[in-house]
């Protein structure tokens, strides 16, 4: 699978060598790609009764000069809007010396009904907002109602970004090519893409430097070889035994929904670790899942040198003062090597006024560490890191997990994982059904699950958010939190059947 993604400058990078291997040359790689695009169009969009080409100055308008003559040559109607002409001796001003089509002005452009729109005004080189006559003529088509098809990518969407520079075309189809870019998946760039499609254009996959590539789209086949197997002599110890800190009494129902993600996503023990004045209430809701008393540092550490826990969340429902903060120096401290620890919600806001301290513990730390923060939590912990309209929310995170040390799961419709080492993988298969209360105390357990049963913590990140986003996906309309851990059998046994030896 190509789960790569490469920003702009990096397709760039990957543009230029595939032309210096040859033996396909800027205008022959340009033939290419109009030559994808034109097939596309004629083949979803085959009732179009004509079509209305946009064309920018660059190399995008280049690509859509070679689909505006590939598509009179199939004998179709089209009109070529143009403002500005391409740069003397570019590929594209070849592309538009080649095009029968004689350009007319943006302020000329009519919508005609039943025909469709190729928008090939920006790609990569976006590089400022787009206004004045590009905007009222996206605004036209917008209003019109026409079917887009993108060039690369929705013009005035970032491809770096996902987010809109000034006005962008909403898309129903996008053509990128080689592989995907940040704006392609995150949002809403996502959206704004409609279908995407990303097509061949003779560039060699020998070109892409496999090994530096660091940022992927996250699916099973990152991470699959790594997750936990079951072997034949199995006992639930030796599946992993996650230890979930709860709350008080009035607080408890998050660290039941972390321990409920963490056995479901394999792991062979789980114990609640409560406060005295909660330990009734969570007997009462707790059946296979264990309970022990933790009100002070002494408990938690006795508990953790008698059982050697493999995994522990501390977070939901913890409470954000000194208890929750003790807690974290604690099994930071006492983890053995194999101890995989998330830190979610609340343990993220009671670090949020001296973050360096608890950074400096995790970089010390013999454990492996998630931080699941969402947008709110994360700018606590992260000051100058805040989302910003030109800013890529891979980036963020990136420079988040190496700050930190910490595996970083930025949460969202498009869940950004990062490892300290600079991997980065963002997240496509989660719904909006998944936006409700709980389900984050969930995704918690379910990656220290999947952490005490040794996977490592990037990996394990990644799983936990791609199953989570799936047993949401199956489960559709109708979700609450306490669903998706019960989800997660007919998620895993549908996507991963077991190999019987
Ligand atoms: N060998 C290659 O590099 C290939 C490139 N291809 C196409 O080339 C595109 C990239 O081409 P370019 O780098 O020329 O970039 P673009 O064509 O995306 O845009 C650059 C041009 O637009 C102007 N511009 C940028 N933002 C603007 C704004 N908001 N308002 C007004 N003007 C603006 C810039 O000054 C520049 O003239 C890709 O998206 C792809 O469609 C394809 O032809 C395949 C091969
Ligand atoms: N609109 C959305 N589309 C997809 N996933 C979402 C959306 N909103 C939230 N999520 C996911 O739902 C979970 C919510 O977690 P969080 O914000 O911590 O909520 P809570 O604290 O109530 O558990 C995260 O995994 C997040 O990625
Ligand atoms: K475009």
């Amino acid at each position: 699978m190509r789960l790569e993604i490469l920003t702009p400058e990096e397709m760039g990078s990957v543009d230029r060598k595939a032309v210096d291997a040859g033996p396909l040359d800027g205008y022959g790689l340009m033939q290419n790609a109009g030559a994808v695009v034109a097939a596309a169009i004629l083949e979803r969009f085959a009732e179009a009764e004509g079509f209305l080409v946009l064309c920018g100055p660059g190399n995008n308008g280049g690509d859509g000069y070679v689909v505006a003559r590939l598509l009179v040559e199939r004998g179709v109607q089209v009109r070529l809007f143009a403002e500005t002409e391409p740069a003397a001796g570019s590929d594209a001003a070849r592309a538009r010396r080649a095009c029968p089509v004689e350009p007319k002005s943006y302020s000329e452009f009519e919508p005609v009904e039943r025909w469709l729109v190729v928008d090939a005004l920006f790609g990569a080189g976006l590089s400022k907002p787009v206004e004045g006559r590009e905007a009222a003529i996206i605004e036209r088509v917008r209003t019109s109602g026409l079917p887009v098809v993108s060039i690369d990518l929705p013009s005035g969407v970032s491809g770096l970004t996902g987010k809109p520079l000034g006005a962008a075309f909403q898309a129903d189809l996008t053509v990128t090519f080689f592989r995907k870019k940040p704006g392609h998946v995150l949002v809403p760039g996502r959206q704004m893409c409609g279908e995407l499609l990303v097509a061949d254009i003779g560039i060699a996959e020998t070109t892409l430097n496999r090994a530096e590539c660091k940022t992927w789209e996250n699916h099973p086949a990152l991470w699959r070889a790594a997750l936990p197997e079951i072997g034949i002599s199995a006992h639930k110890y030796s599946r992993g035994h996650v230890a979930v800190i709860s709350g008080g009494a009035t607080s408890t129902g998050a660290a039941r929904l972390a321990a409920r993600g963490a056995a479901r996503a394999g792991a062979g023990a789980v114990t609640v670790l409560s406060p005295a004045n909660a330990l009734s209430v969570n007997a009462m809701h707790l059946t296979s899942i264990m309970l022990r008393r933790a009100d002070t540092v002494e408990e938690l550490e006795a508990f953790l040198s008698d059982r050697g826990p493999s995994g522990a969340v501390l977070g939901p429902g913890a409470g954000t003062g000194e208890r929750t903060r003790s807690f974290a120096r604690s099994l930071l401290d006492r983890a053995g090597a194999a101890g995989g620890l998330v830190f979610d919600a609340d343990a993220i806001t009671a670090f949020r006024g001296d973050p360096e301290t608890l950074f400096a513990m995790i970089k010390a730390s013999a454990a492996q560490v998630v931080l699941t923060p969402h947008e709110g939590e994360f700018g606590r912990l992260f000051p100058g890191l805040e989302d910003a309209p030109e800013v890529s929310k891979v980036e963020r995170t990136r420079e988040a997990a190496m700050r930190s040390g910490a595996a970083i799961v930025l949460k969202g419709p498009d869940t950004v994982v990062a490892a300290p080492d600079g991997r980065a993988a963002i997240n496509v298969n989660a719904t909006q059904h998944l936006a409700t209360a709980g389900s984050g105390d969930v995704l918690s357990g379910i990656i220290a699950g999947l952490m005490a049963q040794t996977m490592p913590a990037f990996e394990a990140a990644c799983a936990g958010i791609w199953l989570h986003a799936e047993a949401g996906r199956v489960f559709g309309r109708g979700l609450i939190a306490e669903d998706l851990p019960e989800m997660l059998p007919q998620v895993l046994q549908s996507q991963f059947p077991e190999h019987v030896r």
